[in-house]
């Protein structure tokens, strides 16, 4: 369980509250119009933005004061954040090294992330030598290799067309599901949430709303939401 208790976050100015708790397994959808705070919720729950006030806790443990990298938090970043002069396994190192000393283990680990997401083969290449798909794959893996509880993706494979982007989120999807993985995803598509949320956070006038599940919000949504989705 994840649990958000009195959270404020601040951005200059702009102030984002937040107070519920998400089950462990949840595949979250975070909705809301443009700067409404959802990359603001993202990055303090993966430990980019500090807490103003409130607690963050994950299966009873504190983690408010937890740094990025030892939280039990992944996060794929909008524009795969991929080192262009490191090979792609060197790229998904990264996320279990970031000073590359890899051990056999992390190395068979790293063989292992590839096949799943469909580089096998891939290994020696750099980023500029991949579709954008298969870049995508490449940050998924690095995700992956992390292996923690809860994933984050902000608005994942943005940049792909519309076939690659389905073609991902089902692969982000599946993984999730094999793993148990708790997902919360930033989207602006209303077909992203029925294609693979359970939940949805909506995200408005300062506020992210507690999870409600996604069919019936999309079925009968509150005039705010009506107002978003047009
Ligand atoms: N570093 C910053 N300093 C000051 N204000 C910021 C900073 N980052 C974001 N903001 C402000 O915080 C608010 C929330 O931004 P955020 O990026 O979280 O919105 P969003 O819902 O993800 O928007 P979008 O859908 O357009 O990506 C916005 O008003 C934005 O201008």
């Amino acid at each position: 369980m994840l649990t958000l208790e009195g959270i404020e976050i601040a951005q200059g100015d702009f102030l984002l509250a937040a107070d519920f708790t998400i089950a462990p397994g949840r595949k979250t959808a975070v909705i809301g119009p443009s700067g409404a705070g959802k990359s603001t919720l993202l990055g303090a729950l993966g430990g980019f933005i500090p807490l103003r006030a409130g607690r963050l806790e994950w299966e009873g443990r504190d983690i408010t004061q937890v740094p990025q990298g030892q939280r039990p938090i992944a996060m794929l970043f909008q524009d795969n954040n991929l080192f262009p002069h490191l090979s792609v396994a060197q790229n998904v190192g990264l996320g279990i090294r970031p000073d590359l000393k890899l051990t056999a283990d992390d190395k068979a680990s790293i063989a292992l992330a590839l096949d799943r997401v469909g580089l096998q083969g891939m290994e020696a290449r750099t980023p500029g030598a991949l579709s954008g798909g298969q870049q995508s794959r490449a940050a998924l893996a690095r995700v992956l290799v992390q292996d923690r509880p809860v994933i984050l993706l902000d608005e994942p494979f943005a940049a792909l067309g519309p076939a690659l982007r389905q073609e991902m989120l089902d692969l982000v999807n599946g993984l999730a599901t094999e793993t148990g993985a708790t997902l919360l995803m930033v989207t602006h598509d209303p077909a992203d949430v029925r294609r693979i949320a359970d939940d949805v956070i909506f995200v408005e006038g300062g506020r992210a709303a507690a999870p409600q599940p996604a069919k019936a919000l999309l079925e009968d949504p509150p005039p705010a939401l009506r107002a978003y989705l047009g």
